[in-house]
């Protein structure tokens, strides 16, 4: 993996564009993040958010533009690549292993090679005991090891998801609405997590909510038909009237 020098963009996105039939879904947009910072996109149904970590991840090909991470042109690669680059993405929805316990779901994500022989070499010794655990710790979910991911509530099952990116060791972790559906105190919990997450770790994030963008985000973009709208801290894209206009006064 590559070292990012402190003055560089751990991630520059450059006039990065894709189109559905002829329709601009991202247009143009240029953002750049820099090393442990929590980035919130914010903006109006549609605006591109979601398509945008589709971009970055591999899931969906870019049109025309840039993405550049820790050195390494991203548009180029293939999703699986982009995983092993550094890049680890949740989605809306938990994916959790429901039949599996915390331990297990955690244990199944711990990174071993990509070989077959990797896999089936794989033993369940201390160093993945005590990745587990210590992301378990991080993830408030120490005291739940061996359950099954069935019978944690919903909040759990967001914090497990994080905590089975967590142990791949990704540079850049990207969360789709990391609180959508949470208890007040679960997205108090999130916002403390996502800021011991950042000690080391690059963090961007969609969101609707708020509350949880301002205890969060060091900064925001703002997007809107594809591009960006705004941009700064919490206060800036809040009393900037075309985002009253477009977002926030809705
Ligand atoms: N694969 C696709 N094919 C065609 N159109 C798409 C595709 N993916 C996204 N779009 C369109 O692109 C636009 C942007 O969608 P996107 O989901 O990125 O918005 P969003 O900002 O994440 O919205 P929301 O807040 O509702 O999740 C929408 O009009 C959507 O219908």
């Amino acid at each position: 993996m590559n070292t990012v020098n402190s003055k560089d963009f751990l991630l520059a996105v450059e006039g990065l564009t894709v189109s559905f039939d002829g329709f601009k879904a991202v247009d143009d947009l240029s953002f750049y993040l820099d090393p442990r910072e929590i980035r919130v996109i914010i903006g109006p149904n549609g605006a591109g958010k979601t398509t945008v970590l589709d971009l970055i991840c591999g899931k969906t090909r870019a049109t025309s533009g840039s993405i550049r991470f820790a050195g390494k042109e991203l548009t180029r690669l293939k999703e699986h690549q982009i995983v092993h680059a550094g890049v680890g993405r949740k989605f809306q929805t938990p994916s959790v292993f429901e039949d599996l316990t915390v331990f297990e779901n955690l244990e199944v994500s711990y990174p071993r090679g990509h070989s077959v022989m990797g896999a089936l070499a794989f033993r369940r010794d201390a160093a993945v005991v005590e990745a587990v655990e210590s992301v378990a710790e991080t993830i408030f979910l120490k005291d739940q090891l061996d359950r099954p991911a069935a019978l944690l509530s919903h909040g759990q099952k967001q914090w497990l998801e994080i905590g089975m990116l967590l142990i791949q060791k990704p540079d850049l972790l990207m969360l789709d609405e990391p609180v959508a559906g949470m208890s007040v105190t679960e997205r108090k919990k999130t916002a403390e997590l996502l800021k011991v997450i950042t000690e080391n770790h690059t963090v961007l994030v969609i969101e609707h909510d708020m509350q949880f963008v301002g205890d969060i985000a060091d900064r925001v973009t703002v997007m809107h038909q594809g591009k960006v709208l705004s941009e700064g801290s919490i206060e800036h894209v809040k009393s900037d009237p075309k985002v009253i206009e477009v977002y926030l006064g809705h």
